[in-house]
C-alpha cells in the first residue's frame, strides 16, 4: 500500500500505541512479578515512610514531605530523581498498583527533591486523612507523554482533513521543496567567534520560510550556532519556541543565552530544571511578579488552614477547612492562571521540553519560528507538537549518532523508507525513524547545512569516525589538534598519555563473552566480559599513576551488566571515575575515555554493537585519549565497519595486545 500523509499519521497513532502498551506493561510486570520489599532492592520503591510534614507549593501544589520512618536514619539505595512520576501509597495495603491510575488512596506525583534522608512529593492536593508512618512511594511510569504525542498526531490528522494551507505543512509531509529567501543576509555576527561553517548555518536558517537542518557533528558548536540563530531572530523582531527532547537540552541553551539578556522564560517543572537555570522558570517569574505577592498571601492562607486541618480531630469541623482549601485553591489557581498568561504572552523566547509545548499553558500561543534541538533524537510525533506551534522549522542535530530511544521492538529498527512519505508502504516508518532523518531522506542535502570543525578531539581521535560518518569533512580546530593527556598539568609522559589512541586486543587471551543471568538464574539479555574488566582496570591505574585526575577519565561500554561489574570493581577505588553505557554518555565529553567493548565469541555475533552510530558517539567522546578494549577477531569477523576501523588503528595509530600479564601485573600499581 503507498503512503499518504494521511496514513503516514495513521502509522505514527499505531507505533505510539505500541510504545505506551510496552511501557506500560514493562512496568506492571515489574510490579506483579515483585513484592514491596523486592521492588525496593530494585530500587524503584522506598518503604516505611512517615510524613513528615506538608505544605502548600507552587502551583498551589501539595509538597509532601518523607523521611524514614523513625529507627532508621538514611533512605536505602533508590533511582528516585527529581521530575519523576511516583505514587504514594499506604504502607499496610497488600496491593499494588499495576497501572498508574491516581485515586484518593495512591494519589500521583512528581518528586521535587531528594537527598539522603528526605523525598519531597508534590501532589495535586494533600493526603486524605492521617497516614502517619505507613507510607510507600513507587516509582511510575509516565503516561502523559504518549497522551500528548497522540494528542500531535490528531491535531496534525485534523489539519490534513482541513486542508491547512500552511506551506510548512506542504515541506514537511507533501513533498513540497522548501523557500529560502536569500536576501535575508546577517550583515552582523552578534558573537564574532562563529567559524565560516557557522556562519553559513546561521545565515541559512534565517533565510528559511519553511524547514532548514543545521547538522551538527560531535563537538561542532550546534548549541554555540543555535545561540547566534536565536539572538539574530529576536533583533528581528521574531518571537521564538525553543525545544528539545530532554530538560537537560533545553537547559543547556538557557544557560548560553543568559549572559545575552535575552528576554527568555522557560517553561516546565522546576523539579526537573538546573538550579543555574531556575531564575528563568515560570514559577520564579510568577513569584517576582507583582501578581506574586497577592498569591503568597493565598499560599500562606493555605498553610495556616493545613495546620489547623492536621490539629483538628473532629469531623464536622475537619469538613468545613477543606471547604476552606478548596476555595483557597481555586483562587490561587485563578489567579495563577493569569498572570501566568500574561508572561508567557509577552515572552519573546518561549523554552522548554518538546512534550512540554503541549501545556494547557501553551494552548492558542503561536510563534514565528520554532528551533528543535537534538532533532535527531526526538521523536517525530514529538517534534509536532512544537511544530503545531510556529509557520517554521529549524531542526539542530546529527543523524549520525543514536536515534531516539525506542522500548517495543515492534515500534523500532523497520527497514528505511526510500525516501517520500508518498511512494513508501506506511508499514516502513518506525519510531526511531526521525523527522531529522526523514527530512534528508524527501528533501536531500539541500535543506541542511553541516558544522565543520570540531572543538572537542585530538585529531587522530577525529579521523575515523570523520572519514566513515561525515565524509571526511570534519576539520579539527586548532586548539584541540594536538592535544594529547601529557600536555595537562601534572600529567606525565608515558606510552599512554603521549597516545591519542590507542585499541589493546583482547584477540588471543581467551575472554570470552557471558551473558548475565537474572535473579533466577535464567539468561538476561545483557553480556559482559571479566577479562576486559581487569584490563580496564589496568588501563585506568596506569592513566592515574601517570597523573590524569580519575574524573577527568569516563569508562563506557554498551552493555549494562559490564557497567555493573566495571563499577563493582573501580567504583571504590576511583569515586570520581565516571563508569557508565555509551547511550547515557551521548553529548557528553571527557579527557580520557576507555571503551570496553565487551563482545569476544566464536561465531563474530556483535549484537548491540552493529549499531555504529551507537560506536559513533562512543568514539567521538574523548578529548584527549581513547582506548578502545576489544576483541578485534570477534567484532572484525562479520562487520567490514570494525574491520575498517582496526585497520585504520593500525595504520594511525596503536594497537597493543592485551595478556593474562597485563592483568597479573595489576598488584604492581597497587
Ligand atoms: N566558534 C567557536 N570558537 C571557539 N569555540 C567554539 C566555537 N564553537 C564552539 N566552540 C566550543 O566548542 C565546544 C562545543 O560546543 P557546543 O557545546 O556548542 O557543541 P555541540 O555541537 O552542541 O556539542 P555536542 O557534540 O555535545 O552536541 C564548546 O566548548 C564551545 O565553547
Amino acid at each position: 500500500m503507498v503512503c499518504t500523509p494521511e496514513l503516514f499519521v495513521e502509522r505514527q497513532l499505531e507505533l505510539i500505541e505500541i510504545e505506551r502498551k510496552e511501557e506500560v506493561e514493562r512496568t506492571a510486570l515489574l510490579r506483579a512479578q515483585c513484592s514491596p520489599q523486592q521492588l525496593q532492592q530494585h530500587c524503584h520503591a522506598l518503604l516505611a515512610l512517615q510524613v513528615t510534614g506538608s505544605r502548600t507549593g507552587l502551583g498551589g501544589k501539595c509538597m509532601l514531605e518523607l523521611s524514614p520512618a523513625t529507627g532508621k536514619s538514611a533512605f536505602p539505595p533508590h533511582l528516585m530523581r527529581p521530575g519523576d512520576v511516583v505514587s504514594v501509597e499506604r504502607g499496610d495495603s497488600k496491593v499494588m498498583a499495576q497501572a498508574p491510575a491516581s485515586s484518593a488512596d495512591r494519589p500521583i506525583g512528581v518528586v521535587w527533591r531528594v537527598s539522603d534522608t528526605r523525598l519531597v512529593v508534590a501532589l495535586p492536593e494533600e493526603l486524605p486523612g492521617d497516614w502517619g508512618n505507613r507510607c510507600r512511594v513507587v516509582q511510575m511510569a509516565n503516561d502523559v507523554t504518549y497522551d500528548r504525542l497522540c494528542w500531535a498526531m490528531r491535531r496534525l490528522r485534523e489539519r490534513l482533513e482541513a486542508n491547512d494551507p500552511a506551506s510548512v505543512l506542504d515541506v514537511l509531509l507533501r513533498g513540497r521543496e522548501p523557500r529560502y529567501d536569500h536576501r535575508a543576509v546577517v550583515d552582523r555576527y552578534l558573537d564574532p567567534t562563529l567559524d565560516d561553517s557557522q556562519r553559513a548555518a546561521v545565515q541559512f536558517a534565517l533565510s528559511a520560510d519553511e524547514l532548514a537542518l543545521v547538522h551538527g557533528p560531535p563537538g561542532t558548536g550546534k548549541t554555540y550556532t543555535l545561540t547566534e540563530i536565536i539572538r539574530q531572530l529576536v533583533a528581528r523582531g521574531k518571537r521564538v519556541l525553543v525545544c528539545g527532547p530532554s530538560n537537560v537540552s533545553v537547559d543547556n541553551l538557557v544557560e548560553r543565552l543568559a549572559p545575552h539578556k535575552v528576554p527568555m522564560l522557560r517553561l516546565g517543572h522546576p523539579a526537573r530544571t538546573l538550579p543555574s537555570v531556575v531564575a528563568y522558570t515560570l514559577d520564579a517569574r510568577v513569584r517576582h511578579s507583582n501578581q506574586g505577592a497577592v498569591l503568597q498571601d493565598v499560599r500562606q492562607d493555605m498553610d495556616t488552614a493545613l495546620a489547623r486541618l492536621s490539629r483538628c480531630k473532629q469531623q464536622r469541623e475537619r469538613r468545613t477547612i477543606y471547604g476552606e482549601l478548596r476555595q483557597l485553591r481555586k483562587e490561587y489557581r485563578q489567579r495563577e492562571a493569569k498572570v501566568t498568561a500574561e508572561l508567557i504572552g509577552n515572552a519573546r523566547v518561549v523554552l522548554c521540553t518538546l512534550s512540554g509545548a503541549d501545556t494547557r499553558k501553551m494552548r492558542g500561543e503561536m510563534f514565528d519560528v520554532a528551533i528543535i534541538d537534538e532533532a535527531a533524537q526526538a521523536l517525530e510525533a514529538e517534534c509536532w507538537i512544537a511544530i503545531h506551534k510556529a509557520r517554521c522549522v529549524i531542526l539542530a542535530g546529527d543523524h549520525c549518532q543514536l536515534p531516539p530511544t525506542v522500548l517495543s521492538v515492534k515500534a523500532a529498527s523497520g527497514a528505511r523508507p526510500a525516501a517520500t512519505i508518498v511512494g513508501d508502504a506506511p508499514a516502513a516508518y518506525t519510531l526511531d525513524y526521525t523527522l531529522f532523518d526523514r527530512m534528508l531522506a524527501q528533501h536531500g542535502d539541500t535543506v541542511k547545512r553541516m558544522l565543520l570543525t570540531q572543538y572537542r578531539m585530538h585529531r587522530d581521535i577525529m579521523a575515523f569516525p570523520s572519514g566513515h560518518f561525515y565524509d571526511a569533512k570534519l576539520q579539527a580546530h586548532a586548539s584541540v589538534a594536538e592535544r594529547l593527556l601529557t600536555d595537562k598539568i601534572g600529567v606525565a609522559a608515558t606510552e599512554d598519555t603521549e597516545v591519542p589512541v590507542v585499541w589493546i586486543d583482547t584477540a588471543d587471551c581467551g575472554w570470552l563473552e557471558r551473558v548475565e543471568e537474572d535473579t533466577r538464574g535464567r539468561p538476561g539479555d545483557s553480556r559482559y566480559n571479566e577479562g576486559e574488566v581487569a584490563m580496564v582496570k589496568h588501563h585506568v591505574a596506569r592513566l592515574v599513576q601517570a597523573g590524569v585526575a580519575a574524573d577527568d577519565i569516563a569508562v563506557i561500554t554498551p552493555y549494562n551488566a559490564q557497567v555493573g561489574r566495571i563499577r563493582d570493581a573501580l567504583r571504590e577505588r576511583y569515586p570520581p571515575l565516571e563508569i557508565g553505557s555509551v547511550d547515557g554518555f551521548q553529548g557528553r565529553e571527557k579527557e580520557a575515555v576507555i571503551l570496553s567493548l565487551v563482545r569476544s565469541n566464536d561465531t563474530g555475533a556483535v549484537g548491540f554493537l552493529s549499531e555504529h552510530r551507537r560506536t559513533n558517539v562512543a568514539i567521538t567522546r574523548p578529548r584527549r585519549h581513547l582506548c578502545v578494549i576489544g576483541d578485534s577477531e570477534t567484532v572484525g569477523q562479520s562487520d567490514a565497519f570494525y574491520r575498517h576501523w582496526y585497520a585504520w588503528v593500525s595504520d594511525h595509530a596503536e594497537i597493543r595486545y592485551a595478556s593474562a600479564d597485563h592483568v597479573d601485573a595489576d598488584h604492581l600499581l597497587d
